[in-house]
């Protein structure tokens, strides 16, 4: 977020100002903060929009806050090795404000205020408050300026008043409202300026009919630039879908009829076929563009250099890096000999637990925000398919690690999956062997970050997946 973007305001740091210690503890400890083991150095309001006023029995604010952190060290280096300092992060809050914190709502409290305009008053975690997320709800409904805030709806969707709130408990990195089983609203918690690809695609693809994916009903964005209305410069803050009842995700699923002894190659087969849907749907309502050598070149160059930033970052992975190396040299020479792709827009980080399964035994597709830690700008380029397709390949991986190996179960699933979108697609992703190991391989380094990181006790299963990928040559390994 550009410094020019801060219009906080006297009375805005007057409000902020009284609460910073309390935040400062606050922060650290939420899931979806993204700085974890750095310690705060700053808060810096972005914007403060009093949705309710504190004089009605609870107020409701809506904060963008910058978070001012020291400089990664260089091990911690950004996933695409090219960004080695992210100074500081912004994030959304929405604060409950009462006089009095009932007892149902003192987990979610954030502290006691002392001093400024808020004090007297306890500061809390909104999501937890049925009566301020019920609120925001009605927000939606009603198209608008709020302060920064601009909502935006489908008004061909209704959206009853009155649907019961409540806040999703699952691993996230954003924070999810459900209302009555029939709205789930993301709310993003690390935002950044520019327009949220998980809001962009799923408009693009309802606008195109397809069925894959949730279309947004009511979104709301921050427009944090004076008189900016263009999506360019806004900021992309939440979304309204609609709610998959009843619906389980792939890696759930995944997980159960392996457990159960059934075969997944049918729904693996399925996903196969979803994929490629949303594909052709993207392709067709977004630019695609031919990678010719040069480009090639680049995306081979940027994968090189994602995997001696994670080498670096990662012991465990340097002494396969040369091997791994020899499958962006092939992608590079294949270029270099003419061999172009097509690029499109594409999911970025698709999985088995993206997909969701509905009970009429329909896929799917969710969270089109792209790999987390790598910049906007990057995750909104277009990009070969076989980007999303090795995403999955290495979903059937991770699945048939859990509990006893079975290579036989992840191979016949990543078969079944490229057959199933080549029915739709007309072309078989292993019929581009290099370009699939390229991307199958910078997934597998990424994932050795993701989970050295954040789950130290998965790294086994990428780093194995690694260490085949490395003994390979450029040869097809999917069957
Ligand atoms: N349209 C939907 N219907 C049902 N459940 C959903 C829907 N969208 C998301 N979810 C559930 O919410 C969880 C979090 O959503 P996701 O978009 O992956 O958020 P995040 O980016 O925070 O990881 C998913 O794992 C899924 O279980
Ligand atoms: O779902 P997110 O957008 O938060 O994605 C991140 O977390 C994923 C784990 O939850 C991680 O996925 C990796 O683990 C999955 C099993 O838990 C596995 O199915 C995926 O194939 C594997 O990449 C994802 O990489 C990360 O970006």
């Amino acid at each position: 977020m550009s410094e020019a973007a801060i219009r906080p305001g006297v009375h805005a740091s007057a409000l902020l100002a009284p609460l910073d210690p309390l935040l400062r503890a606050w922060l650290p400890r939420q899931r979806w903060f993204a700085g974890k083991g750095r310690p705060v150095t700053a808060l810096e309001a972005v914007s403060v929009t009093e949705l309710l006023p504190r004089s009605s029995p609870s107020g409701l604010l809506h904060l963008l806050l910058r978070v001012r952190q020291p400089m990664v060290p260089p091990q911690d280096a950004g996933l695409d090795g090219s960004h080695p300092e992210r100074p500081t992060d912004c994030y959304q809050l929405l604060l409950g404000v009462r006089r009095t914190l009932p007892p149902h709502l003192a987990p979610a409290m954030i502290g006691h205020v002392t001093e400024g305009p808020l004090t007297g008053h306890t500061v809390y975690d909104a999501l937890h408050d049925p009566r301020l997320t019920g609120l925001l709800l009605e927000r939606l409904r009603i198209p608008g300026r709020h302060g920064v805030l601009r909502f935006e709806r489908d008004m061909g969707v209704e959206i009853p008043s009155g649907l019961t709130p409540r806040l999703l408990t699952s691993e996230q990195s954003n924070s999810s409202l459900v209302y009555g089983d029939t709205f789930i609203l993301k709310l993003f918690r690390r935002v950044v300026p520019g327009l949220n690809p998980d809001l962009e695609l799923p408009l693009r693809l309802a606008a195109e009919g397809c069925a894959r994916v949730p279309a947004p009903t009511a979104w709301f964005l921050a427009d944090l630039d004076a008189g900016a209305s263009a999506p360019e410069e806004s900021c992309g803050l939440g979304v309204l879908q609609p709610y998959l009842a009843g619906a389980e995700d792939g890696w759930e699923l995944a997980l159960r009829m392996r457990d159960k002894g059934e075969s997944f190659t049918g729904e693996a087969r399925a996903l196969g076929r979803a994929t490629a849907e949303v594909h052709a749907a993207l392709a067709a309502a977004l630019p695609t563009v031919t990678l010719g050598r040069a480009q090639v070149e680049t995306v081979a160059d940027a994968m090189a250099e994602r995997l001696t930033a994670a080498a670096q970052a990662v012991p465990a992975l340097r002494p396969y890096a040369p091997g791994l190396l020899t499958a962006f040299e092939a992608l590079a020479d294949l270029g270099g000999e003419g061999q172009a792709w097509t690029a499109q827009r594409v999911h970025g980080d698709l999985h088995l637990g993206q997909c969701l399964r509905s009970p009429d035994g329909e896929w799917s597709l969710i969270d089109f925000e792209g790999e987390p830690a790598r910049p906007l700008a990057e995750r909104r380029l277009p990009q070969p398919t076989a980007r999303d397709v090795a995403g999955m390949l290495r979903s059937f991986d991770y699945a048939a690690s859990h509990g006893t190996w079975s290579p036989e179960w992840a191979d016949e699933c990543r078969a079944a999956y490229c057959s199933g979108y080549a029915e739709v697609a007309g072309r078989d992703p292993r019929t581009d062997p290099v370009l699939l190991r390229a991307h199958e391989t910078d997934k597998a380094v990424y994932e050795v970050l993701y989970e050295a990181r954040h789950r130290p006790d998965w790294l086994p299963v990428p780093l194995a997946a690694v260490r085949r990928l490395a003994e390979d040559g450029p040869a097809d390994d999917t069957h």
